[in-house]
């Protein structure tokens, strides 16, 4: 994973899709929030996982062999074919199922299940609709018996990070696709997880308030230097905010190639978006599409 090849995105491309089942093309550094390179011991260690579903007596092979090390502080970001895996592969860091085969490290300490220390953010915020926002921020952290005070000063504090402090009051059924996802974001920052899963979580919202989902997830990331594993069909999207970007083959699903990217670094406090328009994002956006569209 840390060793560094330097070649062009159409020679990449060709070279990954002709090997889909050897080892992914990488050139992946260790790039955390704050732009550090480390040798830290990474905070998920993938190590040789698989996952077959039983659907009757018919055994439906989703993910490959998959070997991966995330580290603190990056953000990752995820793209495939339709079905080639990428939610089981989450689901199986969440610890929502066990793999079939292989292991997740978490901290050096295998996943047995869910906990705090990893935060999940899907599509569809699971928020209790008749409940105010306030009160479902504050769900994970009155349920761990928090003072409350701490919950109070830290739901206000969240409220805040995410832009919501004047709808505090407001039940979820009130509002926006885009609020609702805010409102997710923060009752997952409040259990100060280790690490955010999210799944698709702007797929469903208008390309607008997509972006300034992104510019807020982005900022969050920055400013917490939380470590984000975050599945997306938008390449654009991808590009705009991981430090790593990972693509896996169609189903069963493998990685086929991984490396890092800059842009998101490049971003925090360009309003003007101008990364989008160079011409290294453009052949990073094409060398992605031709792997995908590719296989
Ligand atoms: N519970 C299940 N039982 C049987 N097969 C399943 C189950 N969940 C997923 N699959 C199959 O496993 C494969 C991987 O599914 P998964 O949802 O992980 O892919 P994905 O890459 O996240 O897809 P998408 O991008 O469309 O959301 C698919 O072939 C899917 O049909």
């Amino acid at each position: 994973m840390s060793e560094t090849k330097i070649v062009t995105p159409e020679a990449v491309a060709a070279e990954a899709i002709a090997a889909k089942s050897a080892a992914p093309v990488t050139e992946h550094q260790t790039t955390t929030a704050k732009g550090l390179t480390t040798d830290e011991v990474p905070l998920l260690d993938i190590q040789h996982v698989a996952m077959n579903y039983q659907n009757g007596k018919q055994t439906v092979p989703a993910l490959g062999e998959v070997n991966l090390q995330i580290y603190p502080g990056e953000f990752v970001c995820v793209m495939g074919p339709s079905g080639c895996g990428k939610s089981t592969l989450l689901n199986i860091l969440a610890g929502f199922m066990a793999p079939s085969e292989g292991q997740v490290l978490l901290n050096q300490t295998p996943i047995k299940g869910t906990d705090a220390q990893r935060g999940v953010v899907f599509q569809n915020a699971p928020l209790y609709d008749w409940y105010s926002v306030r009160d479902n921020i504050a769900f994970g952290p009155k349920m761990k018996h928090v003072d409350q005070a701490q919950i109070k000063a830290d739901v206000d504090y969240y409220l805040d990070e995410v832009g919501l402090t004047e709808f505090g009051d407001k039940h979820i059924y009130e509002l926006s696709g885009g609020m609702k996802q805010r409102a997710n974001i923060a009752s997952s920052l409040i259990n100060d997880p280790d690490i955010l899963l999210m799944d698709e979580p702007f797929g469903a919202l208008d390309a607008l308030t997509r972006e300034q989902m992104q510019t807020l997830v982005r900022r969050i990331w920055h400013e917490t230097g939380k470590t984000i594993f975050f599945i997306t069909h938008d390449v654009d999207e991808a590009l705009l905010l991981g430090t790593h970007i990972l693509v896996m083959s169609k189903h069963p699903g493998r990685v086929i190639a991984d490396f890092s990217a800059d842009f998101t670094t490049r971003l925090i406090g360009d309003q003007s978006q101008s990364v989008r328009y160079t011409p290294e994002f453009g052949e990073r956006r094409q060398y992605i599409l031709k792997l995908i569209n590719g296989q």
